[in-house]
């Protein structure tokens, strides 16, 4: 009894639908036939997909039934002062099916807008909630504009040069939309006051880094919602925090609280049910708990805020669409003949990510894994490509390798103990101080009395404390062993089947030796999708590149299948 979100648009006499030259070379780009929905003449055909089709006569009767839709919910079109409204009405409490999560690179412009919102409507079937990150690169500039704002002096900060930047983009992107400017005016203002208390502070501190990029969704998501009423089809533009997103308060880096799950569920059928609208939800963002300051789930977060949504509303499926053709085989900005991989399961994303591929946010897999759900990973750029879907299993058997991830700039320890052999409580006392210094650890290989570890380093928001923090961590260690500070490494992990681990690793080694690299440590995760190699900085591009070529040589396979070569079937 559900209400389908159908796409609309107005058949223009000699032109159909016009379909637009890379974005959707087989869907009907329905979404340019709506923008001249306000100049509708008498020879043009309202058209709703899948629904037939009326005439502007009937529309003008005020309110149109279109069609009852699957199950028995109704969308509604309503001509008022000659523009569209599409209403969504519905019957049996599955208000939404899926949602869809656009990145910065797929809102780029306006012209992006338009071609999301017409992807968006060219899934006739779904009732989607929608999720978008910033417009393009504004969350770099907005930490770049508070950077400079630290310092620049309360009187130049109008002056800098993010500022104006953004403002520009996002003023523009209005106009060039057709939206009212007021839709995003009152952010610009707030967000210039920002950066002058900045200035005036001298300090940017993680809390107020994480209000001052806010400003980037809440802009993208109010222009995006607004476009899509423009054109008649009802949106409504949703700011994470009040939604129901609770966190912990860890500015910068906040995870997800379970409470966070009914609250967004109740909101989102509550709004449906009183007033059926597309939702249009900010990514990245949420409220902490105790602060009840606004936070942000780390960078590229807008992915993790899709999956809880997916959870939250027991959704069909969730995507999340890209400038890439899914999950790839490897970085491509390393090995730019990368292919797409089409299907993994959330143990292998979940480690892919975690382990450095940028593609999806480190947590993004796990509200999906624990409802069930689906994930698709698709090319906003190029939506005929099959993407890649990521469910609970997947057939493995041919399945040797299916990606190869780069995390460069880790900083590995040797840790000694000076204590005799077998002494018991060892590793316990290690990973204690860890956890003191609430440090995390990626790789793990030990014997009886030392361990070899990588930690992260990269905390992209508190570089300055990084060095502080090892030297922290090594002051500790050497309490209880002797401790060897090893930088500038990286981990080379092979996502696949590690049952296969044998086969993997011959195949690795031969091309080490080959290339004259060193392996400094090798760990294989009880996960069992995971081996991960640890080798200079230096070498690992080169080393990547090389593994890529062996594994993935011939082109057309996104996984080495077994072969007569190592004789299996
Ligand atoms: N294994 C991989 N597969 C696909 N993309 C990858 C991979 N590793 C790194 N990337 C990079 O991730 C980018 C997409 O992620 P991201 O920039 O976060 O997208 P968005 O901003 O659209 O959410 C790609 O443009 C690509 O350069
Ligand atoms: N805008 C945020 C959140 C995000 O998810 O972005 P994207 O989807 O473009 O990676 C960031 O840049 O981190």
């Amino acid at each position: 009894m559900a209400a389908s979100f159908h796409a609309h648009g107005v058949e223009t006499p000699g032109r159909g639908f016009v379909r637009n030259s890379r974005l959707l070379s087989n869907v009907p780009l329905t979404l340019h036939l709506l923008r001249f929905s306000t100049s509708i003449t008498s020879s043009s055909r309202l058209f709703c997909a899948g629904s037939g089709s009326f005439s502007r006569r009937r529309a003008t009767k005020k309110l149109v039934k279109i069609g009852d839709k699957k199950g028995g919910g109704r969308v509604e079109a309503v001509l008022k002062e000659d523009k569209i409204e599409k209403r969504f009405s519905d019957g049996n409490g599955k208000n939404f099916t899926c949602a869809m999560k656009f990145g910065g690179s797929s809102l780029a412009s306006a012209e992006r807008m338009r071609e999301i919102a017409a992807l968006i409507l060219s899934f006739s079937e779904e009732r989607p909630v929608v999720v978008l990150s910033a417009m393009g690169k504004t969350t770099n500039k907005l930490l770049v504009a508070g950077e400079k704002a630290v310092s620049c002096g309360v009187s130049n900060t109008s002056e800098i040069e993010e500022l104006s930047f953004i403002k520009e983009l996002h003023l523009r992107t209005v106009n060039e939309l057709g939206v009212d400017r007021s839709v995003v005016s009152a952010h610009l203002e707030q967000l210039e006051q920002l950066l002058k208390g900045i200035a005036m502070m001298k300090e940017l501190t993680l809390r107020t880094k994480d209000y001052l990029v806010s400003f980037g969704e809440c802009m993208s998501t109010r222009i995006f919602a607004a476009y899509l009423n423009t054109i008649g089809v009802r949106a409504r533009q949703y700011d994470a925090f009040d939604l129901g997103f609770i966190t912990t308060d860890d500015f910068t880096n906040a995870d997800i609280l379970e409470a966070t799950y009914p609250a967004v569920a109740k909101r989102l059928h509550g709004d449906w049910v009183n007033d059926p609208a597309i939702p249009i939800v900010t990514g990245f963002l949420g409220k902490g708990w105790k602060s009840g300051a606004i936070t942000t789930l780390g960078r590229g977060g807008s992915d993790l805020t899709a999956t809880t949504i997916g959870k939250a509303l027991g959704l069909q499926e969730i995507q999340v669409w890209k400038d890439v053709d899914g999950v790839l085989t490897c970085d491509p900005s390393i090995y730019p003949c990368a292919e797409p991989v089409p299907h993994l399961t959330f143990d292998e994303a979940a480690e892919l990510a975690y382990f450095g591929a940028q593609v999806l946010h480190p947590q993004s897999m796990r509200p999906a894994r624990e409802g069930d759900i689906p994930v698709r990973v698709k090319n906003s750029y190029n939506p005929q490509a099959p993407g890649t879907l990521i469910t609970k299993t997947r057939d493995m058997d041919k399945a040797v390798l299916t990606s190869i991830v780069l995390k460069q700039n880790v900083t590995m320890l040797d840790i000694v103990s000076t204590r005799m052999l077998g002494q018991v409580g060892f590793l316990a006392k290690v990973f204690s101080i860890f956890e003191d210094l609430g440090i995390s650890v990626d790789v793990v290989a030990t014997s009886e009395v030392s361990i070899s570890l990588t930690l992260d380093p990269s905390k992209l928001w508190s570089r300055e404390l990084i060095q502080q923090e090892l030297d922290h961590v090594a002051e500790e260690l050497e309490k209880i062993a002797v401790v060897n500070l090893l930088q500038h490494r990286s981990i080379i992990s092979l996502i696949g089947n590690a049952q296969r681990s044998s086969l993997i690793l011959e195949k690795v080694f031969h091309v080490l030796q080959v290339n004259g690299v060193n392996v400094q440590m090798i760990s294989q995760g009880a996960s069992k999708v995971n081996i991960s190699l640890i080798v200079n900085d230096s070498e690992a591009v080169q080393c990547v590149k090389a593994l890529h070529y062996s594994f993935f040589e011939s082109g057309d396979q996104s996984e080495l299948i077994l072969d007569a070569e190592f004789g299996n079937g």
